[in-house]
């Protein structure tokens, strides 16, 4: 079988006496769209916190491609092609839309520009920021300033600045969080067409948007994943049922 993408073995975090990450491994396979479902407080940010190297784990490892990246920290991870998206909202409202992409990419993935001489690390800088502007359809509204734009255009945003890294490992956690209609729309049409060229892990509470994208779902409950399968697996599944879902999923 070939290596995972990405993969947690035995991860254990501890807040006090709270076990948040409880013995967890999992598995992200290139090209799928894994969804980490649960409810609130089962540990699905502090997960992505660990995956993505800002959070270390108490023990575990962390692999990618089958390398151990337990001890990366963040920007490192960004430069091997992981990215994530932040739940809590990370823009600088008095910039550009165009200058919030370009100063988050150059921030995130330390000195990977470091080759160019300024005037051309700001030309490629800008390029990347277009371009990932373009990919999640704000191409137009890349020179106005962020603040006072949609909660959906911020979210949208903050998909650019992740993409801008040009990763092939996207987290994201809870992006459809405050949106609605139109806007999540929008936004699960966006994960539809990223999910051709990129493997995609959505922590999300719209059950709809993850029965509708996902390949595989795993449910975390109080730090461990009690289920881990497809859709249509984890709808019948009498544990999942019982400990989250109910009855409106089925
Ligand atoms: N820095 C921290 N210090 C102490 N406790 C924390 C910290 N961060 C999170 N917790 C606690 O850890 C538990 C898991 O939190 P986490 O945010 O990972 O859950 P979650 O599944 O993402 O929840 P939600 O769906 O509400 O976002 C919660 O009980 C939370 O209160």
């Amino acid at each position: 079988m070939s290596v995972p993408l990405l993969s947690a073995r035995n991860l254990h975090k501890a807040y006090g006496a709270l076990q948040v990450t409880d013995d967890l491994s999992l598995e992200i396979i290139e090209g799928e769209l894994q969804a980490i479902i649960g409810p609130n407080g089962a540990g699905k940010t502090t997960l992505i916190a660990q995956l993505s190297g800002q959070l270390r784990p108490d023990s575990g490892q962390i692999a990618y491609e089958g390398r151990d990246i337990t001890r990366l920290k963040m920007h490192e991870r960004v430069r091997l092609g992981m990215a994530r998206s932040f739940q809590i909202t990370s823009i600088l409202p008095g910039f550009t839309m165009l200058e919030n992409v370009a100063m988050a990419v150059q921030a995130r993935s330390g000195s990977s520009f470091r080759f160019f001489g300024s005037a051309a690390r700001e030309r490629a800088l800008n390029e990347a920021a277009m371009a990932a502007l373009a990919e999640v359809g704000l191409e137009d509204r890349a020179h106005r300033i962020a603040g006072p734009m949609s909660h959906g255009e911020h979210r949208q945003l903050e998909i650019a600045i992740a993409l801008a890294t040009k990763p092939r490992l996207l987290l994201l956690d809870e992006p459809l969080a405050g949106t609605g209609g139109e806007e999540a729309e929008h936004l699960v049409a966006l994960f539809r067409r990223l999910k051709s060229r990129l493997t995609l892990v959505l922590i999300e509470h719209d059950m709809q948007a993850v029965f509708a994208l996902a390949d595989r779902i795993s449910v975390l409950v109080y730090g461990r994943i009690i289920a881990s399968g497809s859709p249509d697996e984890i709808r019948r599944d009498p544990a999942v049922r019982a400990a989250y879902l109910g009855e409106e999923v089925a």
